[in-house]
Parts: structure tokens; C-alpha cells; sequence
């Protein structure tokens, strides 16, 4: 008898298909909303495998519900949403997609740099709004990047292809992470500085560690009162990682020059959120991994660790903290 595999999203279907022979599959037939938690809750009853994004909380509640369950297939490199501790007590194991992400969420991280310095999202909306006069010195002028200093909150792979990035506009780079990165010290002299100083030094700040307890609000008024009058903070990771409240606090009372946010505390933000009404907030819709190449290779990433479940054979890339 097949074993099966609920996928809390309506995937494509070529994706899905090579799942066939091993999993009796149930879907959710929505591709833009979440799988509502009651739904998901009485689905999972009897699977072994389940497939999520990171809408879904993978908790204790959901594991009460799921005696049969025994592997958890997330469509992202974060985890924040699964309970690991709980899945580890009972067994369960759970695969991600770290590495082939990397390099789409370093663009898109370094776009919002580059939007947040230069102004780019106000001078489209100055030019669709035809507030286009004339050319003056003055107009949407801008932040430079290039020869500033970054500061990189979590030097692991995106982080790091992050710092990579920075030596084509001769940025200087400070970081902060778990471990020092000697190799990376020597190879490109990026310079490891305790968190108080990254944030008095730098003119861009980025944020790229997980989201976890220690990390929930690691940015808050303190850290930003920290940060120079004129800098500019990204968060590409996730929302909870910054305090929302100072950070509106902060950007009211005109300190720093910008903000770049792919995430928030809560998503969809809502559109009544304080962030949205200020012009210095870049804020984009969780797109960080969002290129048609890199969503296909998370997805098959995890078909891959499906299909080596369903044959009986190891998964390789299991999250292991
Ligand atoms: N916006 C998006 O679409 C998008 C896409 C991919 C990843 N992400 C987020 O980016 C995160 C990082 O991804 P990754 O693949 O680079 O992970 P990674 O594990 O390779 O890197 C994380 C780094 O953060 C460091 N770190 C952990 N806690 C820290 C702390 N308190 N202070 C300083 N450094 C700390 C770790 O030492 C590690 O080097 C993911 O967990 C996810 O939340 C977001
Ligand atoms: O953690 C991740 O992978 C992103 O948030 C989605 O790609």
C-alpha cells in the first residue's frame, strides 16, 4: 500500500507527478491561500509525509493530530514555522531547501540596497504621477553605495553571497555571526565586529539570520538608536527579527535614511500597517527566493527527499539542530 503525503498548496503539476508512484497524494487545490488549519489538521490524520511552505505551523497541536507522521518536506531554508524539538521527541524527521536559494535572495536583497540608496521605487512613483518637471540638482538625490560600509547580521550562505557582492562597489564590510569566518577575513578582508559596533559603523545594515528565540526582536529601539542618523536597515529573513514598533518609532522621529523589508511580523502585512504610510519603506511580499529557476529547484529539492522517503532509501538533507 501507497503511504500518504498531504501538500498543504496546489504545486505544478509536473512537480508533483514523478510523487505518484510512491505516495497516495492529497492536495490543497489553492495555489495563492493557505490551506485553512482545521482542513489541515483533520487532513494530516493519517499521512506519513507532509508538504509545506512556511505558512504552515508545524507544532505540537498539528503532531496530536498526526500519529502516523513520520517525515516534514518544507519549501524554504527557514524553519521557524516547525517545531523541531517536537518533531525530534517523536521521530519525525524534516527536510528544507538550503543552498539553492542563495544566490536569489542575495540579488534580491542587494536590489533593495540599491532601491533603498537611490530612491528607486519614489522616483517610478514621481514619474507615473507626472511630478516630472525638469531635471535639477537636487531631484530624488540619493545614498551612495558604493565605497560605503555594510554590516551583514548573519554571515552564513545568503549572508555571505551578500559580502561577495559588495566588492564590485568597493563596500567595506563588517559582520556578525555565530562563528568568525576567518577564510572569508583573509580571502576578502570582510572584518567580524561585535553587533554594537556593526551597527554604529555601517551605513547599510543586513539582516540574514534565522528567526528563532534568540533572535526574535534582536533588532529593536535600542539597536536602532545604536545605527547612524542616515543609515539604511534590510531584512530579507524574517519579520520577527526587528522591532516593527521601534523601527516606525525610529523612521517618524527621521532617523535613518531607509528601510528595505522582504518580511514582517505578520503576513500578508496588513495594509492599515504604520510602516506602509512612510516613502523611505521599501517593502516587497516575502520575494526573496522568487525566480521561476529557484522556485523549481526548491520544489524538486524536495520531491527529490519525497522520493527517497517513498522508496525506503535515506534523506540526506535533513534539518538537524
Ligand atoms: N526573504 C526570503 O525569501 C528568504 C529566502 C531565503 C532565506 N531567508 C531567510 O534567511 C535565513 C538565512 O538563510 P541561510 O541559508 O543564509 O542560512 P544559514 O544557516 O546559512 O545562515 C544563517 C547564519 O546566521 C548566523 N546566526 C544565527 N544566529 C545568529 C545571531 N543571533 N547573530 C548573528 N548571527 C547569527 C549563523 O551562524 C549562520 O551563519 C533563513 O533562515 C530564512 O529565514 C529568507
Ligand atoms: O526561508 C526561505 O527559504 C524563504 O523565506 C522562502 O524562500
Amino acid at each position: 500500500m501507497k503511504k500518504k503525503l498531504l501538500i498543504t498548496r496546489k504545486f505544478p503539476a509536473h512537480i508533483v507527478e514523478p510523487l505518484q508512484a510512491y505516495y497516495d497524494i492529497e492536495q490543497w487545490d489553492e495555489e495563492e491561500l493557505v490551506m485553512p488549519r482545521e482542513k489541515l489538521l483533520a487532513s494530516v490524520a493519517d499521512c506519513e509525509a507532509l508538504w509545506v511552505t512556511l505558512e504552515d505551523q508545524v507544532d505540537e497541536e498539528l503532531l496530536e493530530h498526526a500519529p502516523h507522521l513520520k517525515l516534514v518536506a518544507q519549501l524554504a531554508v527557514g524553519f521557524n514555522n516547525i517545531d523541531i524539538k517536537a518533531l525530534r521527541k517523536r521521530g519525525i524527521m524534516a527536510t528544507n531547501t538550503p543552498g539553492v536559494l542563495t544566490h536569489t535572495t542575495a540579488d534580491l536583497v542587494f536590489g533593495l540596497l540599491l532601491a533603498t540608496a537611490r530612491r528607486i521605487p519614489e522616483g517610478e512613483r514621481y514619474l507615473r504621477e507626472g511630478k516630472w518637471k525638469s531635471w535639477y540638482p537636487m531631484q530624488l538625490v540619493g545614498k551612495d553605495v558604493a565605497g560605503a560600509t555594510i554590516g551583514i547580521i548573519g554571515m552564513g550562505r545568503i549572508g555571505q553571497a551578500v559580502a561577495r557582492r559588495t566588492i564590485g562597489f568597493d563596500m567595506k564590510v563588517l559582520y556578525n555571526n555565530r562563528r568568525r569566518r576567518y577564510e572569508d577575513e583573509e580571502m576578502y578582508g570582510f572584518r567580524y565586529a561585535p553587533l554594537e559596533d556593526l551597527l554604529k559603523k555601517s551605513d547599510f545594515v543586513v539582516i540574514m539570520t534565522p528567526y528563532n528565540s534568540d533572535t526574535d526582536k534582536l533588532i529593536g529601539a535600542e539597536e536602532l538608536a545604536m545605527m547612524k542618523d542616515d543609515a539604511v536597515l534590510i531584512n530579507a529573513s524574517r519579520g520577527g527579527i526587528i522591532d516593527e514598533v521601534a523601527l516606525y518609532e525610529t523612521l517618524k522621529s527621521g532617523k535613518l535614511w531607509a528601510v528595505g523589508l522582504d518580511v514582517f511580523e505578520q503576513e500578508p502585512i496588513s495594509m492599515d500597517h504604520p510602516l506602509l504610510t512612510l516613502p523611505n519603506v521599501v517593502a516587497l511580499p516575502h520575494i526573496g527566493s522568487a525566480s521561476l529557476k529557484t522556485r523549481e529547484a526548491m520544489l524538486n529539492l524536495n520531491v527529490r527527499e519525497l522520493v527517497a522517503y517513498g522508496k525506503g532509501a535515506a534523506v540526506t538533507n535533513r534539518i538537524d539542530y
